[in-house]
């Protein structure tokens, strides 16, 4: 079978992994965190299971490719000393920096992660398998952002006494679970008030990860200066622009109309004020944040609405089996088939309807392969030019878990319509209060 084909490197012996890390230069200088780096290669992992344009043929020949150029490099090279000082092999919340040399190949950049060869391939074990370390060694879940950030914590709501490991970027998360650096990734999808995280939407479709849960996660942001600052000193205020987006009025109507820029992550934000000292800037970021970076809380709760809820997905390298005793969504993924014209939104959703099945959320993202589709003017009958159309991929949730018949029946109806379908991951709803910050029913049924 080609899942037991698709053999991926072990946990264990990525643990010896002789990761490649002189580029790997922290952001400021203040930042001990090692961040799981983004590295440039192909969209999808050679080594995993449906991933995109694998087969047999292509993974035996990748994976050959791969543990010769290993081999030339382990010849090549002597072993380089981690970065910074930091001990992977003993200490397990040290998080290996995954680097990604500027403009390298993409094999180039794919050796970093490759484990050090051994004499000869290690046969898999049943913990290789497995999908989450129940007992002994903690969960590894990737997130986006550095400490304090709000992903951090949806990955503690989300896996209680998790090892967190942070990315710099949102594709990093996704590398980091498909190489089997991280056993899970839990990323934003949507904020109440901000709208959609279009960059994850985006990613879900290029990578093959399984939505496995969902967290939601009531966001409460402050706005955060060094010790002793005064608000008429500041001149610019800096953070994620979700955060920012989040907060618009509540600054203007503090009276800080002073220059708003975009960061990586709200943390990252408060640390880099921290970092360089600087008196005129002000971050929005958590009161986490605050303590970790050793911040002053200017102003508590100044997002716009006081129910400022950010949803997160979990996502697996597996997807977990659908239940039906107890409330489960099903996320999927669309593009309309080009026989059915305009209508096709329509037909799709009067499928849930006509089962009395509830959606909870339709997003559409420009069509990657075809963006515009050209309409002869004879369509229309007359000589009026050529239509243009943008042609959109969607997404959808609904209230049905995979195991419903009456989800199948309307899974298979709106396969009718599509050119292109699939399933993104059917999972327990989050039901946590959201005063909680224990998660129950949002965590994994595995
Ligand atoms: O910057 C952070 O702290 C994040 O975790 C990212 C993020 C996001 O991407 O929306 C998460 C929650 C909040 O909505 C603001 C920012």
């Amino acid at each position: 079978m080609a899942a037991i084909l698709m053999t991926p490197p072990s946990t264990s012996s990525l643990k010896s992994t002789h990761l490649a890390l002189p580029d790997a230069k922290p952001k400021l200088p203040m930042r001990e965190t090692h961040l799981v780096r983004c590295i440039h290669r192909p969209e999808v992992s050679p080594f995993f299971h449906g991933a995109v344009g694998s087969n047999r043929a292509d993974w035996q020949s990748t994976c050959a490719i791969l543990s010769s150029k290993v081999a030339t490099a382990s010849q090549q090279q002597p072993p380089t000393p981690p970065h910074h000082g930091a001990d992977h092999e003993s200490n397990h919340h040290l998080v290996p920096v995954v680097n990604g040399h500027n403009g390298s190949s993409s094999a180039a950049a794919t050796l970093d992660i490759v484990p050090a060869p051994s004499q000869l391939p290690q046969p898999l074990t049943i913990a290789d398998l497995a999908p989450a370390p129940k007992h002994g060694s903690q969960l590894r879940v990737a997130y986006q952002g550095v400490p304090g950030a709000y992903s951090e914590a949806a990955a503690a709501k989300a896996y209680p006494n998790c090892n967190a490991i942070p990315c710099d970027q949102f594709e990093a998360a996704f590398q980091a679970v498909e190489l089997w650096v991280a056993d899970r990734a839990v990323l934003p999808v949507e904020n109440s008030l901000g709208g959609s995280i279009h960059r994850n939407y985006d990613l879900l479709l290029r990578h093959r990860l399984h939505i496995v849960g969902e967290v939601q996660l009531p966001v409460h942001h402050c706005l955060l200066a060094l010790p002793g600052v005064r608000k008429e000193q500041l001149t610019r205020v800096i953070s994620h622009p979700q955060a920012l987006a989040q907060c618009e009025h509540t600054l203007t109507a503090l009276g800080l109309n002073v220059a708003r820029e975009a960061f990586d992550d709200t943390a990252g934000a408060a640390e880099y004020v921290a970092a360089n000292g600087l008196q005129n800037t002000a971050a929005i970021a958590s009161a986490r944040a605050a303590e970790l970076y050793g911040m002053q809380v200017l102003a508590d709760g100044i997002q716009d609405d006081s129910g400022n809820v950010t949803r997160f997905v979990m996502l697996a390298r597996e997807p977990i089996v659908p239940r039906a005793d107890r409330p489960f969504k099903t996320s999927i993924v669309f593009a309309a088939h080009d026989r059915e014209g305009t209508s096709v939104l329509f037909k799709v959703l009067s499928a849930f309807a006509f089962r009395d099945i509830g959606l909870t959320k339709i997003e559409s993202r420009p069509h990657r392969q075809r963006p515009i589709r050209l309409e002869d003017e004879a369509a229309h009958g007359v000589a009026a030019g050529t239509a243009k159309h943008f042609e959109y991929t969607f997404y959808v949730d609904f209230q049905a878990s995979l195991a419903e018949p009456r989800a199948q029946h309307a899974l298979a109806e709106v396969q009718e319509f599509t050119s292109f379908f699939r399933v993104l991951g059917s999972y327990p709803m989050d039901m946590t209060p959201w005063s909680s910050t224990k998660s129950s029913s949002s965590s994994e049924s595995q």
